[in-house]
């Protein structure tokens, strides 16, 4: 983790939202007990709640509070500390009263010289809007810096417009684009496997792999969140970003250094070399499914266009995918005819986030049954590394085969807690270390392969296919893999 940072004034715009009770402040609080949060740093939320200070810390007291260990009396005296350093402002960024801002700039004034951090937790439409005002009203200072959520826009042209905006207010090494994923502890872990240890770098090309698959699966659906899930789907929710970085880490050169233009620098080149899927490419390509109602977990659930939501279907819910499938290919001399299968989805059978290095098989087998290797990252729920190799049953006689797993769990090896990925982030930002954000030429290029197969979809007058909640996603991403001759892996998480 960074440094410790110095007093900060954090302002979460959005900071009553889903992201916010869920993610943000829970991180946020653990930071505090871990004595990561300066004197005097605060968390201002704004939203357009009509909360005062106390109305919103008793909100978090009551929503957040059991999400987090407050357990003997230091805890406790942790949690009124962590409260004491929460604020509301109310404001309408859609509308035009100052009132907001002006209060905002009360709250802010005479500590100019503090970093000051504008998460913006909100709709992608209002950053660039949320900027401009900011700005306007003289909050922006020089040790300012802006957290962008994802997806940052819903194409290529809406990223850009957003980029630009953005950019009109703050400089690029002020913009800190957040994709959690890059957080998380076996992501990180990802590059110090690959570039810490010689042994893989011969093998990590085309000649001895054979296909890559990269898999998100939740069980969870999508309750209460169809006003944002309606116009992102899957693509754009998960793949646009976290899926695609993670191929991007798979896939990279070496860097030159452990830096934050080094790395940056080798992702971008990665979603350049990515073969673009167009027109009747996309249907032999990408699969979208859409859950219908099923059991999760061992409990009826309803399907996706009947989830409890303030509002009632709409047309834009009957065409959006949970669930996506895509053939990826990487073309340049590394990767050259080597699959990458990227798959996410809600209401899976199980929570899982893997990535699968299927190697070839031996070139000339002298033993019956062998199986190829396998090396399997697995990032959640139990993150670890196994390696599949294959040995021999213990016994005379003709030799016996079995696959097992040489295993590297990390909650066996390393102690201690392991902290979420957004309070690694959270302390990056904070510390004004950018290495584990996008850049803009990097979001950008995810978007520039994402848009032909979005407008395909989207010009096309089929739905998703349905699948039950509980299994696999729809049986045309079976096939998907099938046309290539090779299946999912369908390992047990448990
Ligand atoms: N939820 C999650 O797990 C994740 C979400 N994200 C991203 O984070 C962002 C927020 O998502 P999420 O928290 O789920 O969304 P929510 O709809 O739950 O929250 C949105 C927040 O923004 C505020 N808001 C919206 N419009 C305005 C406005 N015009 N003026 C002032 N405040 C406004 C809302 O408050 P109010 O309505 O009271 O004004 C609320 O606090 C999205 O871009 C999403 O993609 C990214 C990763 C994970
Ligand atoms: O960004 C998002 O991520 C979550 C999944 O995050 P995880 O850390 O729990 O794997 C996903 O549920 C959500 O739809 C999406 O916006």
């Amino acid at each position: 983790m960074s440094e410790t940072p110095k007093t900060a004034d954090l302002i979460v715009f959005g900071g009553t939202g889903d992201l916010s009770m869920r993610k943000l402040l829970p991180a946020l609080y653990h930071c505090d007990r871990d004595g990561l949060l300066a004197p005097g740093t605060r968390i201002i939320a704004m939203s357009r709640g009509g909360l005062d200070d106390a109305d919103f810390r008793g909100k978090v007291d009551a929503e957040v509070r059991s999400s987090v260990p407050v357990d003997d009396a230091g805890d406790r005296g942790v949690w009124q500390r962590f409260l004491d350093r929460l604020h509301h402002v109310t404001i309408d960024i859609s509308g035009e009263d100052p009132t907001g801002w002006q209060r905002l700039g009360a709250l802010l004034a005479g500590h100019e010289e503090r970093d000051r951090v504008f998460y913006l937790a909100s709709p992608p439409m209002t950053f660039g809007p949320f900027c401009r005002e900011a700005n306007r009203a003289g909050l922006v200072t020089p040790a300012s810096r802006v957290v962008l959520e994802k997806p940052l826009g819903r194409d290529l042209a809406s990223a850009r417009h957003i980029n630009d905006e953005v950019g009109e207010i703050f400089h690029e090494r002020q913009i800190f684009r957040i994709d959690h994923y890059l957080g998380k502890e076996t992501v990180q872990n990802l590059l110090v496997l690959r570039f810490a240890n010689a042994f893989l770098e011969p093998i990590w090309n085309s000649l001895w792999i054979d296909h890559v698959q990269i898999t998100v699966a939740e069980t969870v659906g999508t309750p209460g969140r169809r006003g944002y899930y309606d116009h992102a789907g899957a693509l754009r929710d998960m793949v646009q970003n976290h899926l695609l970085q993670l191929l991007c880490l798979v896939a990279m050169e070496p860097p030159a250094r452990n830096d934050r233009e080094s790395i940056r620098d080798e992702k971008v080149k990665v979603l350049e070399s990515l073969r673009p899927i167009t027109g009747s490419e996309v249907d032999r390509f990408t699969v979208r499914g859409q859950y219908t109602a099923g059991e999760s977990g061992g409990v009826q659930v309803p399907g996706y266009l009947d989830e409890p939501d303030g509002t009632p279907p709409t047309e834009a819910s009957h065409r959006v995918e949970t669930f996506a499938a895509i053939r990826a290919e990487v073309k340049n001399w590394r990767w050259a005819g080597v699959p990458f299968y990227l798959r996410t989805g809600k209401r899976m059978p199980y929570r899982c986030s893997e990535i699968v290095i299927q190697f070839k098989d031996v070139p000339h087998s002298i033993f019956p049954g062998s199986a190829p290797n396998r090396l399997v990252l697995r990032l959640q729920p139990s993150e670890g590394i196994r390696l599949h190799i294959m040995a021999k049953e213990p016994g005379a006689g003709e030799v016996a085969l079995k696959p097992v797993p040489l295993s590297l769990s990390f909650a066996e090896t390393f102690s201690g807690r392991v902290p979420d990925a957004y309070e690694r982030l959270l302390m990056d930002v904070l510390a004004g270390n950018p290495t584990l954000f996008m850049r803009r030429d990097e979001v950008e290029a995810a978007w520039r392969w994402i848009d032909p197969i979005l407008r395909e979809w989207e010009s096309q007058s089929m739905l998703p296919e349905p699948y039950p909640a509980g299994t696999s996603g729809p049986a045309g991403a079976h096939e998907l893999v099938d046309r290539s001759g090779r299946a999912w892996h369908e390992e047990d998480p448990a």
